[in-house]
């Protein structure tokens, strides 16, 4: 699959460290393993995903839940829901590429620590749908999440978040079941994808050669890397806590040589592991930060109260 791209001043590109089993990793935590399983492979996850009559959603966004559900009124997982995974899951979860978690404990150690996901959503994408900008939930998960890409190749936009970002995700959340038009971005967990007509302007796409060395870059400019199907994603670091993610709705990606590729059916398969016992996330990034939005409304609440009792 080519790399895509276009405005060169925003440049995103990916360190090729293992070229030969096509591993890209960026500065900013994100890994792509393209070819992440054969074409008969992905042929007979698709079968399966096709044939399961059990999926939920309102108009195009459609989901499967498999481990625990994801809770698209709280955009946390479900305490209840729980559907054992199918084959073509189990296969994929035993040769998952589980990233190294490194935690602080309470004496101040770290532990290196490896967690299999336990939270699965196959999310049904129709040509020209996406998803909008939006910071899965810091609190809900752990900090690595998965992305398989099935079906249709798709540019998926990263930005790195900033005040706009910050001010949005204070804003109330909004469930995927109020909505019955294309939502503005809520910024935290997914909402409905957006069915935004393909405009010249949003086809631009970002180079993906190239090095990134500064993530200051992108504070204010989004870039694109073209998911090609039976590619995997992997959010760690920045690139899961402190950048936003988005699929424009569009029926067309550019390629860097001028190539529009048209979109067909997309699956993808989001593997996060569930955050239970009340951990609360202290990533580098409080200002899109559930835990400490929260923490801080706390504070608020009980500095208010203190002044009410005088
Ligand atoms: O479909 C994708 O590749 C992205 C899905 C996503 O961002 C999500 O499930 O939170
Ligand atoms: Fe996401």
């Amino acid at each position: 699959m080519a790399a895509v791209s276009a405005n060169l001043q925003h440049v995103s590109s990916p360190k090729t460290d293992l070229d030969i089993n096509k591993i890209k990793t960026w500065d900013n935590g994100l890994i792509m393993h393209e070819d992440f399983m054969s074409p008969e492979e992905e042929a007979a996850a698709i079968a399966s995903i096709e044939a399961d009559t059990r999926w939920t959603g309102i108009g195009k966004r459609q989901t499967l839940q498999f481990g625990y559900h994801f809770d698209y009124t709280t955009f946390e997982a479900s305490q209840t829901d729980e559907t054992p995974l199918p084959s073509y899951l189990s296969k994929l979860l035993s040769h998952l590429p589980l990233f190294t978690e490194t935690s602080t404990n309470a004496d101040g150690t770290k532990e290196d620590r490896k967690y299999k996901p336990n939270q699965f959503t196959v999310q049904y994408y129709p040509p020209g749908t996406g998803i909008p900008p939006h910071v899965d939930t810091h609190s809900a998960f752990r900090e690595a999440m998965y992305c398989l890409s099935l079906g249709s190749a798709v540019a998926i936009v990263f930005k790195k978040c900033g005040e706009t970002e910050a001010r949005r995700i204070r804003k109330p959340k909004r469930s995927l079941f109020k909505i019955t038009t294309p939502a503005v971005p809520t910024m935290v967990g997914s909402s409905t994808p957006p069915l935004d007509q393909p405009s010249a302007a949003s086809n631009a796409l970002v180079p993906a050669d190239g090095h990134l060395e500064d993530h200051s870059q992108f504070e204010e400019n989004p870039w694109e890397v073209l998911l090609p199907p039976r590619s995997l994603l992997v959010f760690s670091g920045p690139s899961r806590y402190g950048y936003s993610h988005r699929i424009k709705g569009r029926k067309f990606d550019r390629l860097v040589d001028g190539t529009m590729l048209e979109r067909e059916d997309r699956y993808s398969i989001t593997m996060r592991t569930v955050v239970r016992d009340g951990t609360p996330c202290r990533c580098d990034f409080p200002d899109v930060c559930d835990t400490r939005i929260l923490e801080e409304d706390t504070r608020g609440a009980n500095e208010e109260a203190k002044v009410d009792t005088f």
